[in-house]
């Protein structure tokens, strides 16, 4: 693929309004772009999802990019591969660090897909032409403001609502949701708050009616979320857990779960996420696109994964504007009725946006194809 030269963009990007999950508050988001140069000065854009603090998972925004900058940009430059489905290989040797190494390997895909001249959705082997969004609720003070901000997007369109929850804030909140919005399709997420001695509660939330319940125990669970899944009738939803096609497997194997919320980032990259879609469609599994509140360029990619056949379920790939005042890329994702068109332009399918993604920029920083090959991995 002949990269040049890799910049990496770190932006600070303000949300419109702040975010609060079961392990705590978003304000600010800190957001990197991870920019690939070939020799012909085309650019492939990535995003770099992982969080400022390692609250979701053990990932932080410094760490990823000590890694991107000291490993898999370096051994990306040196690799010299041909097609971006090899990058997983080439990062294999070192362990986990998958939202670092996503960064990267998905702005692989997308300087591919740019000098083929085709849309990335195309190159994974996706064919819908447009995606069925949902939206992602924080917790709010009080059952009133969430039931406010559920009215709002259920007339925005959406497709899909779900709800964050944790322990205090679950059975009565979710009862009061459904006394107003009986019939919408509604789901909570518990973002791991919750253990199996809670089990009564999570039995109460099969009254409801839910989608599915994402992620009510452990991080890094699937033998209690197996054990949960035979108490409860709610399908469970596995978010953080599944980090891998291994631990999909063992997952599905095991009965942890019934829907699997696929999150690129989470899974180091487009090519274990595609590994993960064949495998859940082979045994019946629904999948969605989970977010990570991402900046336009991480939003595309979503988008474009979710084109692929067994992305079932609609994802959090809401509007640019439910996140921002202003997004990096030009056009911005809109979601019109719950829906969001694909692009048929080459790559991710709008552009970066320079003027705009100056106005959150922190700082540039380069790794340069002499740098890179003057390093040494493997002795
Ligand atoms: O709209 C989005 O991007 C999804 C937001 C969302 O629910 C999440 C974002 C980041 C970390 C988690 O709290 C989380 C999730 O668990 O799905
Ligand atoms: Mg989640």
């Amino acid at each position: 693929m002949n990269i040049e030269k890799i910049l990496l963009h770190r932006l600070k990007m303000k949300m419109r309004t702040p975010f609060t999950t079961s392990f705590g508050t978003q304000i600010d988001r800190y957001v990197t772009i991870v920019e690939l140069i070939d020799e012909n000065g085309l650019s492939g854009f990535g995003e770099c999802v992982a969080g400022e603090d390692p609250l979701y998972s053990e990932e932080f925004m410094d760490a990823a990019l000590v890694a991107i900058k000291k490993y898999f940009g370096p051994l990306l430059i040196q690799s010299k591969v041909t097609h971006p489905k090899s990058v997983t290989e080439v990062f294999k040797p070192f362990k986990r660090n998958m939202m670092a190494k996503s960064g990267i390997e998905t702005a692989a895909w997308d300087l591919y897909a740019k000098q083929q001249g085709l849309p990335l959705y195309k190159i994974l082997g996706g064919d819908k032409t447009q995606v069925d969004v949902g939206i992602s609720l924080g917790l709010e003070k009080s059952d009133e403001l969430i039931i406010e901000k559920i009215r709002e997007k259920v007339e925005e369109g959406y497709k899909r609502i779900k709800v964050k929850i944790k322990p205090g804030r679950d059975v009565e909140m979710i009862r009061a949701i459904r006394e107003v919005f009986p019939d919408i399709p509604l789901m909570a997420d518990a973002n791991s708050a919750y253990t199996l001695d809670d089990i009564e509660i999570l039995k109460q939330l099969d009254e409801f009616n839910l989608m599915m319940i994402e992620q009510p125990l452990g991080s890094t669970d699937i033998v209690d979320h197996a054990k949960l899944q035979k108490e409860i009738h709610t399908p469970i939803c596995l978010d953080e857990s599944i980090d891998s096609y291994e631990n999909a497997k063992a997952a599905i194997e095991l009965g942890s779960c019934k829907i699997i919320n696929v999150k690129v980032g989470r899974v180091g990259g487009l090519t274990e996420s595609i590994k993960i879609h064949d495998l859940a469609k082979e045994n019946n599994i629904p999948l969605w696109c989970g977010g990570m509140l991402e900046a336009g360029v991480g939003r595309l990619t979503n988008i474009a994964i979710t084109t692929l056949p067994n992305f079932i379920l609609p994802g959090d790939t809401a509007s640019s504007s439910r996140y921002w005042e202003e997004d990096i890329i030009t056009p911005e994702v809109v979601a019109e009725n719950g829906v969001v068109q694909v692009s048929d332009k080459p790559g991710i399918g709008a552009e970066v946006d320079f003027e705009k993604m100056k106005k959150v920029l922190i700082q540039t920083d380069e790794i340069t194809k002499e740098d890179a090959l003057d390093m040494v991995f493997f002795d």
